[in-house]
């Protein structure tokens, strides 16, 4: 650890030492100089997969730059450092607030910044992690390195407040934010840049996007998809899945202009909602299918399936034929099951004596019904057709399919560790090394914890699983897996 630090500085020195003249520069927001540009020597010849990640901490009374952490990594080999100068411009409505850090990673042409306190022009999300994008086109760089700011569309929801975070350049896909101060369940978030799911998103907004998806430790199994008819036993099905096995699934509970029955609680069956608002919702990127169904408008937010993958389990959502297939054409991996009933006249009983419909509304029901039923071997949407006739044999069958063994064991959430805010990372292949350790000591080996990113699936919309986190313990040159 002592010698990372030492030469650290001496490569922050060399930078220093050879781009005196920036310092005084006065710097458009967001406050950054690419001065990486006036020394060719430690930059690389062209600047495609470079990762370059520096912690700064600020002084509040002067704005002065304390070096506190850096991490240089590239993905080539090649390396070079950039300084960042802050100014207390107009930028800031309010001074930085004690320590501002401020991490910043280039995929090509393109800075992120990730800021810790409200680094970001609104400067609303005071004590939020804050993203803003950074374009700089290096090629038509002139006096100022920067020319273009880009405050992208956010989707996903945020990580919630930190003091510090250090980040990883996975790929030119995604960076990994470790958020300090944080156990192991709210600690790894990974700030989409360019995936598929983002690719989709920029073309849908015609702006830059980015998205953010929080790391799930462990397997996580993807959500399954239950679809088909009204009064088929969809509902019925869930329940007792959820009921046997509450630490296994969970609902994800969607959005609906309907009105709610008798016994449906809000938040618990549905969330029940105004059509402008959730309108106004869905323009703003914050749902992962909708579909208007009987006149109605219903929809699965992205935050309904982050919510229930957070809590280790296993998302299960009814939807529409129509939602099945916004789903299965979205970039959220999961398994459809298609629910049939016995024959249309069972469909039709079953739906007058659940009682909870006007016969204008089963009407309306029974013909969705027909078309739902004829697009079931649609090729490509359903990976399963369950008759549920008997409803004790149907559940088996449900159970059979998900792999679930008669008196299976519940989930068992993996071990929870905190990293601390002083920590350094880097990065091997799919690993990355995280030393929480004492800096000052030589073989702090207690705080040394390997996140194993090889198997990792999913991401926005929703959670990235299959993390694998190990503590490691140098004393037996071995490491201990955690999840
Ligand atoms: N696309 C989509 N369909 C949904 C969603 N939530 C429920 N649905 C479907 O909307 C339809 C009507 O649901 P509901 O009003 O609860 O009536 P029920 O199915 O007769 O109990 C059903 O086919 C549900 O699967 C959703 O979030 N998205
Ligand atoms: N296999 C079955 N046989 C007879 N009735 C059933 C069966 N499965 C469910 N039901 C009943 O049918 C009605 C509709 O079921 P429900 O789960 O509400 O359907 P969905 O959620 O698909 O609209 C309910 O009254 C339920 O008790």
């Amino acid at each position: 650890m002592a010698k990372r630090k030492a030469r650290g500085r001496t490569m922050l020195d060399r930078v220093n030492n050879a781009s005196t003249s920036h310092e005084d520069t006065e710097i458009t927001p967001p406050i950054l100089d690419a001065l990486v540009d006036s020394n060719e020597n430690t930059s690389p010849s062209n600047t495609q997969k470079v990762t370059l990640l520096i912690a700064i901490k600020y002084n509040k009374s002067n704005l002065k730059r304390t070096t506190n952490n850096f991490i240089n990594k590239t993905s080539r080999g090649n390396a070079y450092l950039e300084k960042m100068v802050l100014k207390n411009s107009d930028f800031y409505k309010k001074p930085c607030s004690l320590l501002d850090i401020v991490v910043k990673a280039f995929i090509g042409h393109i800075a992120y910044v990730i800021s810790s306190n409200g680094i970001s022009p609104t400067n609303l999300c005071q004590h939020e992690l804050v993203t803003s994008i950074v374009v700089g086109r290096r090629s038509h760089v002139a006096k100022d390195k920067i020319i273009e700011m880009v405050i992208p569309v956010v989707l996903g929801t945020k990580p919630k407040s930190s003091k510090g975070h250090s980040a990883v350049l996975l790929d030119e896909d995604r960076i990994l934010i470790i958020k300090g101060n944080s156990t192991s369940d709210d600690c790894f978030w990974f700030l989409e840049v360019n995936t598929t799911f983002v690719k989709e998103q920029k073309k849908r907004f015609e702006t830059d996007v980015v998205a953010w998806s929080r790391g799930v430790i462990g397997e996580a199994e993807i959500p399954i998809v239950i679809s088909g008819p009204s009064g088929v036993g969809k509902g019925t099905l869930i329940s007792k899945l959820m009921e046997e096995f509450p630490s296994m699934f969970g609902f994800s509970v969607s959005h609906t202009t309907r009105a709610p029955r008798t016994k449906e609680q809000i938040g618990v069956h549905y969330h029940f909602t105004e059509r402008s608002v959730m309108e106004k919702d869905i323009e703003d990127g914050k749902f992962l299918e909708f579909a208007s169904v009987h006149g109605n408008l219903y929809g699965t937010s992205i935050e309904a399936v982050e919510a229930v993958t957070d809590k280790g389990k296993r998302c299960i959502l009814d939807i529409d034929v129509q939602g099945a297939r916004s789903v299965r054409a979205s970039s959220l991996e999961a398994i459809f099951i298609f629910i049939c009933p016995p024959s249309f006249e069972d469909l039709e009983k079953r739906l007058r004596a659940r009682g909870t419909e006007t016969e204008e509304q089963i009407q309306k029901r029974l013909k969705t019904a027909r078309a739902e039923l004829e697009q079931r071997n649609s090729p490509g949407l359903f990976d399963h057709i369950l008759v549920n006739d008997n409803l004790d044999t149907c559940y088996k069958n449900l159970k059979k399919l998900l792999g679930i063994n008669e008196g299976a064991e519940t989930t068992l959430l993996p071990e929870l560790v905190e990293v601390p805010l002083e920590h350094t990372v880097s990065k091997i292949d799919q690993k990355i090394l995280i030393n929480c350790g004492n800096a000052e000591e030589e073989n702090s080996s207690s705080s040394m914890f390997l996140l194993d990113l090889s198997s990792i699936k999913g991401g926005a919309p929703g959670r990235t699983r299959g993390l694998n986190l190990h503590i490691v313990e140098p004393s037996i040159y071995g490491t201990k897996m955690l999840s």
